[in-house]
C-alpha cells in the first residue's frame, strides 16, 4: 500500500511554494512525513568559512547555528517561495563538532561525548524575497551512557556509514538511542528542525491552513 501522501490543497496554500534550502535526508523527510509538498535544494555555502568568523567574533555556537540557516536559506534563489534554511551545531564543554567524516572519526567523537552531556543547538529560518523573516533556536541536552569499547565497536559495526549524516553520529530514531540513558528535548529538533515551532510559523504566514 503505498504511503498516502494528502494533496497539497489538504494542508497547505499553493499561492505560497515551499523550499527547503538543505541537502539533510532527515529534514526532508521530517517534511514529508508530515504531509507538505515542497522542493528542496542544497545551499551552497561555505560553513566552515561562517563557523570560524563566528567563532572569532566571540558568538556562542546558538548565534552560529543562526548565522549558517540564514546564510543557507538566503543562498537560493527563492522567488515567491518561503524558504526554510536550518542548522544544527553540537557543543560539548564549550568545544564545537562537525559531522564525522569517517567512522574512525565517529568512534573518536563518540568517546570523548560518552559519560557526558551535549547540546544539539538547532537553528531554523523563514525567508521570503530574499529577507530572513522568522527565526528559531531550539537547544535539547542529551546525556550518554558511559558505553563500552565493545559497545561502540558495535554500534559502529551496526550503524555503518548511516551515522556519518548526523552531527553527532547517531540517529536517535535509530540504534543511536542506545547511547543515551536521559534526553531533554524534541525528537524532532534533535532529528534537525524543531518541526512544531516551524509548522507555526508557517500557518503564521499562511503556507499551512490553521
Ligand atoms: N536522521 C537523523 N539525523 C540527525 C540526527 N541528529 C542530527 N541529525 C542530522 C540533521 C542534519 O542533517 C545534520 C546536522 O548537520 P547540518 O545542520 O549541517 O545539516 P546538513 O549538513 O545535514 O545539511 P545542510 O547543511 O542543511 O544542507 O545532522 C538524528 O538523530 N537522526
Amino acid at each position: 500500500m503505498p504511503a498516502l501522501v494528502p494533496p497539497p490543497a489538504l494542508l497547505q496554500n499553493n499561492e505560497s511554494p515551499l523550499l527547503l534550502a538543505s541537502g539533510s535526508h532527515s529534514r526532508r523527510r521530517m517534511l514529508e512525513n508530515a504531509g507538505l509538498v515542497f522542493e528542496s535544494l542544497t545551499p551552497g555555502v561555505d560553513e566552515d568559512s561562517i563557523k570560524h568568523q563566528a567563532r572569532k567574533a566571540g558568538c556562542n555556537a546558538a548565534t552560529t547555528a543562526l548565522k549558517l540557516a540564514e546564510a543557507k536559506a538566503l543562498a537560493v534563489a527563492g522567488g515567491d517561495a518561503v524558504v526554510i534554511g536550518a542548522d544544527q551545531m553540537l557543543s560539548c564543554q564549550d568545544r564545537w563538532y562537525d559531522k564525522p567524516t569517517s567512522l574512525e572519526d565517529a568512534r573518536a567523537q563518540l568517546r570523548t561525548l560518552r559519560g557526558q552531556t551535549h547540546c544539539l543547538h538547532t537553528a531554523v529560518v523563514l525567508a521570503r524575497h530574499g529577507q530572513v523573516v522568522w527565526r528559531h533556536v531550539e537547544e535539547p541536552r542529551l546525556s550518554m551512557r558511559a558505553f563500552s569499547d565493545t559497545f561502540l565497536t558495535r554500534y559502529l559495526q551496526a550503524e555503518g556509514a548511516r551515522c556519518l549524516s548526523s552531527v553527532g553520529a547517531y540517529r536517535l530514531e535509530g540504534p543511536g538511542l542506545l547511547l543515551f540513558w536521559h534526553i531533554e528535548g524534541d525528537s524532532f529538533t534533535i532529528q534537525g528542525l524543531p518541526m512544531l515551532a516551524l509548522m507555526a510559523a508557517l500557518r503564521q504566514m499562511n503556507v499551512l491552513l490553521d
